[in-house]
């Protein structure tokens, strides 16, 4: 049975091919006379790999009978790495310069380790080729544990170097020299000089020094790991320094890209929010230092987060990386752009004249931004909103910037959107107002704070009430009943819309039931936040609805805006059509007031549609002919028709001659509760009008 060693410690010789004839003798004539050496010394050629001519003691010692059979060896075969480097290594260091150096050597005559001491010199052969003239100074003595340490030292890769405390080079292993850059005669070979400085005050101060810096080597700039240590020359006793070099470039290069991943958005390759808290801030540093000032621009999408409800996550990050292009275009050369996660970018530019350039920033991002684009074959178009905070005068660092930059896109979006606001210091007071509503409105829901009002939904022919709709109020403990403008927006933002607007459906639909089971024919309508009906989860919902409450799903009504149908997928299709299949109406509420295209209206299943008051309102005192024109196409889309905030007896009059089918408003009646709604109800209540015919 054989057995294989992972190494083969007794390569095969192989022949080199045989010399022309009279080679030989040639080389025996030009290197004769060292045979009166007593000594063995030998020629190594480096580039055929084999032994160029040896003395009879460098046969003895290479255990070879005669030249020519120690020539026909093939060394190559035995050839490791690291030897095949230094002896490139040693041709490099030899080619110009006169040196010689000492070097322990193992040899493997016939595969027989043989550890000796040779002094090693360049040595030109007669084609003019520099050779390696080998000289055995000593054999190396049989320890063990010395020779294996020699070795371990002039095989690792590790560089060690022992410096005089002048600086001179003692002593260097083979990977050290083949490390140093050719020719170079510098003080140190540190790419920065505060490094040197740096290990050389630890070595003084400390005796011992270990710093990662970049190096110049013969392979050009490198990252070392350089340990030093204070220690003496075995040789002279006098006090040294030890120097050990780990390439770690490898590591670096990695770590390199670990920390760009960490840095940038996978998404758009933008700097990220990790890499804002400290690269902006040392940006800023810089700043402060030059006296210079800076403008952090805070940029939130608008309805950014309908596009992904919409079209998809992944359209939406299709905007995203569109939107980081065209940012990255819009700013100048050293403006930095950066993301800082979901809809939210940031510049941090910097100008002699601050404020006149982030006035023309900040009107070319709002022009560049909302562009329209095309996404998935869908034309998409979102509008930025733009906060300012000015460096130093709105704040001395990031956190702080971006902070006062939040509050004031926040101001930019409450003004109405697509704009940019300048931090102001009294934005912190509504931001602090932000976070006590919000965890006020935790609490409410908590405790079910929320009660619901219905103002009643009016027959036009008869004056009679055939419906009502579900308005939410929020019976405050300390503050007392607060109406749904204070509060729906602060849900809206801080994501408890969800969770309000189950509550109310909830209550409605148990009303609903209620009257129901009174024998009361009222239709119920609820209003869905554009984020409640976005959420996917609402046909599941409406499902428990109907079940925990016994409700009749074609006695509620759905009244979502115009803003949910504006995606036109085929989602927002499936939903509408799913809730229709469960009986429920579908009604779009403040109608005309978005975007109306009318052929949303006919690929949805839409009952009915409410005319926002802000047309009713100028029905009579001006020539409005929008209501009118609503009002003709319901009739041909076959729809019905439902006036919103009637609240004089010429407007209902006016609705009347149109033909209007329904209204609502305070010359009827203001929301109310369900008891006092239930008053109304004797003596005008009438079987619900239910369609458009
Ligand atoms: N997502 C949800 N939104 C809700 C819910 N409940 C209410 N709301 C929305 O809040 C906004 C303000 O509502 P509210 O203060 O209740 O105002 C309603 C009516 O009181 C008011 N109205 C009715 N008649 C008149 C009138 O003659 N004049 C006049 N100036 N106002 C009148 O209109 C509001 C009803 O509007 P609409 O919903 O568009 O029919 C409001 O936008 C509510 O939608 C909720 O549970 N979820």
């Amino acid at each position: 049975m054989t057995s294989h060693s992972l190494i083969d410690p007794r390569p095969e010789a192989v022949a080199q091919p045989a010399l022309p004839e009279g080679e030989l003798s040639d080389r025996r004539d030009r290197f004769g006379v060292l045979e009166q050496l007593s000594h063995a010394t030998w020629i190594f050629d480096f580039d055929r790999l084999c032994i160029h001519w040896a003395n009879r003691q460098a046969l003895k010692l290479w255990r070879a009978d005669t030249l020519e059979a120690l020539v026909a060896r093939d060394l190559s075969v035995d050839l490791s790495d690291t030897v095949a480097r230094r002896l490139h290594q040693y041709q490099s260091d030899l080619v110009d310069t006169d040196t010689r150096f000492t070097e322990c050597w193992t040899i493997y005559p016939e595969g027989r380790p043989c550890a000796m001491l040779v002094e090693f010199s360049g040595i030109r052969l007669g084609d003019g080729r520099l050779a390696l003239f080998c000289e055995h100074l000593a054999d190396h003595g049989n320890n063990p544990a010395m020779l294996r340490s020699t070795e371990a030292l002039t095989h690792t890769t590790v560089m060690i170097t022992l410096y005089s405390r002048a600086g001179g080079v003692l002593y260097s292993n083979p990977a050290a020299r083949e490390a140093a850059p050719a020719g170079r005669e510098q003080r140190h070979r540190f790419v920065r000089e505060q490094d040197y400085h740096a290990l050389m005050l630890a070595l003084h101060l400390q005796g011992r020094c270990r710093l990662i810096a970049p190096v110049l080597t013969s392979r050009g700039e490198r990252w070392h790991e350089v340990s030093g240590h204070r220690c003496r020359d075995a040789v002279t006793g006098e006090p040294s320094w030890l120097i050990s070099e780990v390439d770690v470039s490898d590591l670096k290069r990695t770590e390199a890209r670990a920390q760009h991943l960490a840095d940038h958005d996978a998404l758009t390759g933008l700097p990220n929010r990790h890499y804002v808290t400290h690269g902006f801030q040392h940006q800023l540093e810089s700043i402060g230092r030059a006296g210079e000032q800076a403008a952090l621009i805070f940029i939130d999408l608008d309805r950014f987060k309908h596009v992904n409800d919409s079209l998809g996550h992944a359209a939406g990050d299709e905007l995203l990386v569109e939107m980081a292009n065209r940012l990255r275009s819009a700013v100048r050369h050293n403006d930095r752009v950066a993301r800082l996660g979901g809809d939210e970018f940031l510049v941090l530019a910097t100008a002699d004249d601050i404020a006149g350039y982030v006035e023309q920033l900040s009107s070319r991002l709002l022009k560049v931004l909302s562009q329209p684009g095309a996404v998935r074959n869908t034309e998409v178009q979102v509008t930025p909103s733009l906060g300012v905070s000015i460096y130093p005068q709105d704040g001395t660092d990031i956190h702080t910037l971006m902070r006062h930059a939040d509050l004031a896109m926040y101001r930019a979006k409450d003004a109405g959107r697509n704009r940019v606001a300048y931090f102001a210091p009294e934005m912190t007071a509504a931001a602090q107002k932000r976070l006590t509503m919000e965890s006020e409105l935790r609490h409410a829901l908590e405790r079910r704070e929320f009660v619901v009002y219905y103002q009643p939904r009016v027959d036009v022919r008869s004056n009679r009430i055939c419906g009502a709709e579900a308005l939410v109020r929020w019976q405050h403990p300390k503050r007392g009943l607060i109406a749904p403008g204070v509060f729906i927006s602060y849900a809206e933002d801080c994501g408890l819309i969800g969770e309000l607007g189950a509550q109310v459906l909830e209550i409605a639909a148990r009303q609903q039931a209620r009257w129901q089971a009174q024998g009361l024919d009222l239709a119920v309508s609820v209003n869905l936040s554009p984020r409640q009906f976005l959420e996917g989860t609402l046909v599941e919902e409406m499902r428990r609805t109907v079940e925990a409450t016994g409700c009749d799903p074609r006695r509620i009504e759905l009244e979502i805006t115009e803003s949910v149908l504006l995606g036109n997928d085929d989602s927002t299709v499936e939903t509408l059509e799913q809730l229709a299949g469960m009986g429920f109406r579908i009604a779009v509420d403040d109608f005309g007031t978005g975007y109306s295209n009318l052929a949303y209206l006919q690929r949805y299943p839409i009952d009915c549609l409410k005319i926002d008051r802000s047309f009713i309102s100028k029905v009579v005192d001006s020539a409005q002919p929008i209501a009118g024109l609503i009002i003709t196409m319901c009739r041909m889309l076959g729809v019905q028709m439902v006036a919103e905030g009637v609240e004089t007896q010429s407007q209902l009059d006016w609705l009347k001659q149109q033909d209007c089918h329904q209204y609502q408003g305070y010359l009827f009646s203001h929301p109310l509760p369900a008891t006092a709604f239930e008053a109304l109800l004797p003596g005008r209540l009438e079987p619900a009008a239910g369609g458009a015919d």
